[in-house]
């Protein structure tokens, strides 16, 4: 539990424009990339969040050199001394499995703590180690640890994933640009991110072509060299403003958002009846009343599915909305859960088991003390205490701040009534800091 919250006075309408970040999904990736190579790579547009401070604090705990000025990240991978990612950082980041495929691609060796249970339900990574495998390492779970060798070096392999997943595509992906030979991946993962990913890994010097489709084919190369890169713009930051817009019932430019990225989850919007449209240089959205909107049922799926990240906020919105709609949640089991919190508030979504909610609108939330149950859901409960009537306070907001920069100026800034406090805050205010 993180002794920082949002507390939220609801009622406002949002208005105006935001800017979205860069992606953290994105910029996480590129920072372990950029281990692939000796010398200093240059990121542009990277979030200020806590887990770009946690990738820092790994990355320099392996030997690189970082830092994290404005919005530049810039990482020297030239000292690398160290092959172990200790459990306090991946216990903090479970995305930092994906400096595995780097190390082992660049060294010949890594050690990543097994990320353990978390918040979203059970999270294997037995793709990533497989995968890993198919190129020729020797990899073993010992002492809570993956230790993964590749004595003679990575070899080209076909690598057909059961499931897309994003981490274990990307984790193949990076091992695979120093293998020797042609990797092919299929069933790879078609996020935006892993297109971005690609992109990177080509302007370092790989060879990598078919991200964005269900075929990846990566042909191996000597070494790789450092690059400037700039972060793609966050998607699922750009639909969680999106659908504050259309559950407060406002009018809002989100700037940087990109009508590719969000394919259903603006499908979706347009069958409920929000005005969303892509206009220069971002989304624009525009709702009356939230109460005219019609429910729709969402399923999530890998990309260009619905995105399981993008779940919870739509389960706010549907509260807003006329008509009941059936979420089905494939990807991570536990992400229901905030329907808990919510029907604390009085939205009266049905949970059944792990997979399926039945959430009717509209409903008058009102405000209440509520738990972020992780990062997204946290979010989803900032959106609901901006629709309640009176005060809402959402505890254990440490989650939110791993993804998502400024949150409350951003929201402020569109007319929202929202502050931030944490337990530092709090104290310093009683005189006791
Ligand atoms: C840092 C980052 O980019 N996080 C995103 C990434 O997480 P992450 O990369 O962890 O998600 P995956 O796509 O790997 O997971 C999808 C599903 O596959 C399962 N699985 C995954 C790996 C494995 O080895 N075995 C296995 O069974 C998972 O339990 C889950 O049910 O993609 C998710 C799905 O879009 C997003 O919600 C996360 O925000
Ligand atoms: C779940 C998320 O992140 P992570 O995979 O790092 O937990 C997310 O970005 O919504």
């Amino acid at each position: 539990m993180s002794d920082e919250r949002f507390v939220i006075e609801g009622g406002a309408r949002l208005s105006g424009e935001v800017t979205v970040s860069g992606a953290k999904n994105a910029a996480l990736k590129f920072m372990a990339a950029a281990l692939l190579a000796p010398g200093r790579t240059q990121l542009t547009n990277v979030p200020r969040i806590k887990d770009m401070h946690t990738m820092c604090a790994l990355l320099e705990s392996l030997g690189a050199e970082t830092s994290f000025e404005g919005h530049e990240a810039t990482i020297d991978a030239s000292g690398i001394d160290s092959y172990t990612a200790p459990y306090d950082l991946v216990r903090q980041m479970r995305a930092s499995i994906v400096v595995l495929g780097p190390l082992l691609a660049r060294f010949g060796k890594a050690e990543v703590s097994a990320p353990g249970g978390c918040q979203l339900g059970f999270r294997k990574f037995d793709f990533h180690l497989n995968g890993l495998r198919k190129l020729g390492a020797e990899v073993e779970l010992d002492h809570g640890f993956i230790k993964a060798t590749a004595p003679n070096g990575l070899r080209g392999a076909e690598i057909n994933f059961e499931f897309p997943s994003v981490g274990a595509t990307e984790n193949v992906m990076m091992a695979a640009v120093l293998a020797s030979g042609i990797t092919i991946v299929e069933n790879a993962a078609r996020e935006p991110e892993i297109v971005a990913l690609a992109d990177f890994l080509n302007a370092m010097g790989a060879n990598v072509v078919g991200a964005g489709t269900g075929r990846i084919v990566i042909e191996g190369v000597d070494e790789m060299h450092p690059a400037a890169f700039e972060v793609v713009p966050d998607r699922i930051e750009s639909g969680t403003f999106i659908m504050a817009t259309a559950a407060t019932g406002g009018d809002v430019l989100v700037r940087g958002a990109r009508e590719g990225y969000l394919k259903m989850e603006l499908e979706k919007l347009r069958e409920m009846g929000v005005e969303v449209r892509a206009v220069t240089g971002g989304i624009r959205v525009s709702v009356d009343d939230p109460g005219e909107l019609r429910s729709v049922d969402i399923s999530t799926l890998p990309f260009p599915g619905y995105a399981t990240d993008l779940q919870q906020p739509m389960m706010v919105l549907l509260t807003q909305v006329s008509g009941a709609g059936i979420i089905t949640e494939n990807i991570f089991e536990n992400r229901l859960q905030v329907g808990e919190e919510l029907n604390r508030m009085g939205a009266g979504i049905d949970l059944f088991g792990g997979h399926r909610a039945l959430v009717r609108g509209p409903k008058r939330l009102s405000g209440t003390i509520v738990q972020a149950p992780d990062l997204r859901g946290g979010a989803a409960l900032v959106l609901a205490g901006l629709v309640a009537r009176g005060r809402t306070t959402v505890e254990n907001s440490g989650h939110i701040l791993r993804g998502y920069e400024g949150f409350e100026e951003k929201l402020t800034g569109l007319g929202a009534r929202v502050a931030f406090e944490s337990g530092t805050a709090l104290a310093s205010r009683a005189g006791t800091v």
